[in-house]
């Protein structure tokens, strides 16, 4: 019986495709591939080799190869794409929407080359048009091009319920939903600790302090930072997509995804709650929503259709 290692392809080895590859090593989800341009080829070796030493003090046997040759990459399971440029700060990350589309796009044309059957997550941003941009690109089935932003703004929005409350951030529950900009929605009617819905513990007035603080925490990282963008959580968030794909776990987490149909949006890429196996998005959830949500949501899906329309393919 061949039993065979996972592979995993970061695409982009900056600071949140190196954090990933490192994240994913420890975790030992496969044997990591970091890929970044020509030019760059002996510093993305170097970052491998660095991560790789780390291996005898943190037990991980993951090999990780540095390289700028996509036939590193070939037959990778999982391809995941942070290539291109982050925001400063006074940026938003539309900003970026006409250089990383060009990004993503060679990226993707090399992948559908490389690795046909792979499953491509995509992080660069504007992640929503890139997720569509890597779409077109890939030629893929929508249940194997998927964006990551909702886990990350979810565990934002958890991190500051758990410190409201001083409470453990294993029993926050929430959602965000929506395009990944100043105008996604969390939401509170589905947010809970232990159980309890969060209404029933935070006033009003500081819940809604909380939804504003989630819905621009990227860019109080960009602010504090001064010269890029959030990649620990980012990188973390990842690895649970990669992780709950190679272990076919059935979780249920929001991620970017093709609506054709779904809370009425038709060829939209944005954050809904899916499942996450093997297949990749395995099922989309519909949840029910208030006329104010669903507001909410019209105008993020909104944002995201103006970007998006930005995107030439
Ligand atoms: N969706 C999300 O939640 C998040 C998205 N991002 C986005 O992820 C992207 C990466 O962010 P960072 O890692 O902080 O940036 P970074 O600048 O540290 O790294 C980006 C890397 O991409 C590489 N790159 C550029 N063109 C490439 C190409 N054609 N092929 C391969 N590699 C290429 C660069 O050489 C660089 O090493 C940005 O667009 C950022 O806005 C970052 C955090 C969260
Ligand atoms: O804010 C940014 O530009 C990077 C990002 O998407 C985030 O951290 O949410």
């Amino acid at each position: 019986m061949a039993i065979k290692r996972y592979k995993i392809t970061v695409v982009g080895a900056g600071f949140t495709g190196a954090t990933t590859a490192l994240m994913l090593a420890q975790k030992e989800l496969g044997n990591v591939v970091l890929l970044d341009i020509p030019q760059l080829e002996n510093p993305t070796k170097g970052k491998a080799l660095d991560m790789q030493e780390a291996g005898p003090v943190q037990k991980f046997d993951s090999q990780i190869t540095g390289t700028s040759s996509y036939e590193d990459a070939a037959d990778s399971d999982i391809v995941i794409i942070t290539a291109g440029i982050a925001r400063k700060p006074g940026m938003s990350r539309d900003d970026l929407v006409n250089t990383n589309a060009g990004i993503v796009k060679s990226v993707c044309e090399n992948v559908k080359r490389v690795a046909p059957e792979s499953i491509v997550i995509i992080l660069s941003n504007p992640v929503d048009a890139m997720t569509y941009a890597a779409y077109h690109a890939l030629g893929f089935p929508k249940n194997r091009v998927i964006g990551q932003s909702g886990v990350l703004d979810t565990a934002r929005y958890c991190t500051f319920i758990a410190q409201e409350l001083n409470v453990s951030v294993e029993d926050v529950r929430g959602f965000v939903l929506g395009g990944h900009g100043d105008d996604m929605v969390p939401l509170v009617r589905y947010s809970s600790v232990g159980g309890i819905p969060i209404d029933t513990l935070i006033s009003p007035e500081r819940i809604a302090e909380i939804v504003q603080r989630t819905r621009v925490g990227g860019g109080e990282i960009v602010s504090l930072l001064g010269n890029g963008s959030a990649y620990y959580a980012p990188a973390a968030s990842l690895v649970q997509m990669t992780e709950a794909i190679l272990k076919d776990k059935k979780r249920i987490i929001p991620v970017i995804a093709l609506l054709e149909g779904e809370y009425g949006y038709d060829g939209l890429f944005m954050g809904v709650p899916a499942l996450l196996g093997a297949n990749g998005i395995e099922k989309i959830f519909e949840l029910e929503l208030t006329a104010e949500e669903k507001a909410a949501l019209d105008k993020s899906a909104d944002s995201v259709r103006a970007v998006t329309a930005a995107v030439t393919l």
